[in-house]
């Protein structure tokens, strides 16, 4: 069919038109597109942040926790009033708190009191007990030797200490020398010593008990003492065990002078250890590992022979090391174009715990850009996020003369 000239051209433009239209439609599909892509990208980004602000406050709020005094029920006067026999000495009569359900406080029941108040705020089952006394337990940590990267010398060391006396005592006692009761662990936080100490336990099929240092006498005022005998008991019962002393530091500092209230509880905190660590044979199947970041505050008498006897430094690892930590912790990600020796070199100065965090942090950017492999490049962002978030560690020696008391 012919059209007249200026019908057609109408058809034309129309045409033209439609294709403007489509064009722009389209353009904004894309841009609908992208903006969505790019909501996904903060809402995921957001949730990430949720849950890091949840940890936070969950941190927060357990800073803020005031320490709470333990002690045990004497008699219960009425349904709402007990007499508490603290553990810092006095008998109160106090108030059971409306949280607490009063059925459960009978005479000899182990309970916490508020500081302020002394109000009842908690009782402590048995089991609870000893968690809230600043153990933890495990019957056998899953950590083995090859998960810990760039300590093999530590490793030869630990194992001829502590895994050998466990493991063939009369080896010993035909050679007729007396293996070593207890070593310490010194170095930057982060570089794997309580790791060592759990492959210790792993490796010798013993129990793990690990106490902190600065909760033993700051969680439950007066209980530093009870709580060390209490370690050293349960350790007993529990053998083959390896008991992990952490932030030694804060019990066993140098003696100073004059003591304030809270000094006194470190020193008998202290003197209890020592008299635990005196009173064991050390060819038993109880062994001692202890660390610290801070060697050079520590008392002589610790380090005594019979006591801690070994010192074995744990340092921040060096290139060799850190290539070795990077391979444990990125065995099983899917890496693409990646040397682990250039990774390292750009890490100079971070321990096991930063290299941990660097290698979840660029996955993090991966699964950002919905990639599902990782790039160099994701290292280095991620390197630069850790970097800026961590204080290089100072290292810090023992003093020689501290080593052996
Ligand atoms: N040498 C290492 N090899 C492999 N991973 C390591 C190493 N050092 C640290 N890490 C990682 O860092 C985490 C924390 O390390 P760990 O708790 O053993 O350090 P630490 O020296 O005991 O620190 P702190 O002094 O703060 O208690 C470990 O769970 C592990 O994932």
């Amino acid at each position: 069919m012919n059209y007249p000239e200026d019908y057609s051209s109408e058809i034309n433009d129309l045409d033209l038109d439609e294709y403007k239209e489509r064009n722009y439609i389209m353009d904004l599909e894309n841009k609908i597109l992208r903006a969505e892509l790019k909501n996904k990208d903060i809402s995921r980004e957001n949730s990430q942040l949720k849950k890091e602000n949840e940890i936070l406050k969950r941190e927060l709020d357990k800073l803020r926790i005031p320490p709470l005094i333990m002690g045990t029920v004497i008699d219960k006067i009425s349904s709402r009033k007990v007499v508490v026999k603290s553990s810092t000495g006095p008998n109160f009569l106090v108030n059971i708190s409306q949280f607490v359900d009063p059925e459960e406080i009978v005479p000899g029941e182990r309970v916490c009191l508020n500081q302020q108040t002394l109000a009842v705020v908690e009782v402590l089952s048995k089991e609870k007990d000893y968690r809230a006394m600043a153990m933890e337990i495990e019957e056998k940590p899953n950590i083995t030797f090859e998960e810990i990267g760039g300590l093999s010398n530590q490793i030869r060391e630990i194992k001829e200490v502590v895994e050998l006396p466990l493991k063939k005592p009369e080896l010993f006692e035909k050679i007729g020398i007396v293996p070593p009761k207890g070593i310490l662990l010194y170095g930057p936080p982060g570089t794997g010593k309580t790791l060592l100490a759990k492959a210790v336990a792993y490796e010798t099929n013993a129990s793990f008990i690990r106490v902190v240092g600065s909760e033993l006498v700051k969680k439950f005022i007066g209980e530093g003492a009870k709580l060390v005998r209490d370690v050293f008991k349960l350790a007993k019962e529990k053998s083959p065990c390896i008991i992990f002393i952490d932030e030694i530091d804060a019990v066993a500092s140098k003696r100073t002078e004059s003591l304030t209230g809270g000094d006194r509880e470190v020193q008998r905190t202290l003197m209890q250890l020592l008299a635990e660590m005196d009173g064991f044979d050390s060819r038993g199947d109880v062994k001692i590992i202890a660390a610290t970041n801070r060697p050079d505050i520590l008392d002589s008498a610790i380090l005594r022979p019979g006591r801690f006897d070994r010192i074995i430094e744990i340092a921040n690892p060096d290139e060799e090391g850190r290539i070795e930590i990077l391979k444990i912790h990125t065995s099983k990600m899917n890496l693409k174009n990646i040397e682990l020796k250039d990774v390292a070199k750009l890490t100079e100065g971070m321990v096991g715990a930063d290299l941990k965090a660097v290698c979840t942090e660029a996955g993090m950017f991966a699964i950002r850009e919905d990639r599902e492999y990782i790039k160099l490049k994701d290292f280095e962002e991620a390197i630069d996020k850790i970097k800026s978030k961590t204080t290089p560690k100072e290292e810090i020696r023992p003093q020689v003369s501290l080593m052996y008391g």
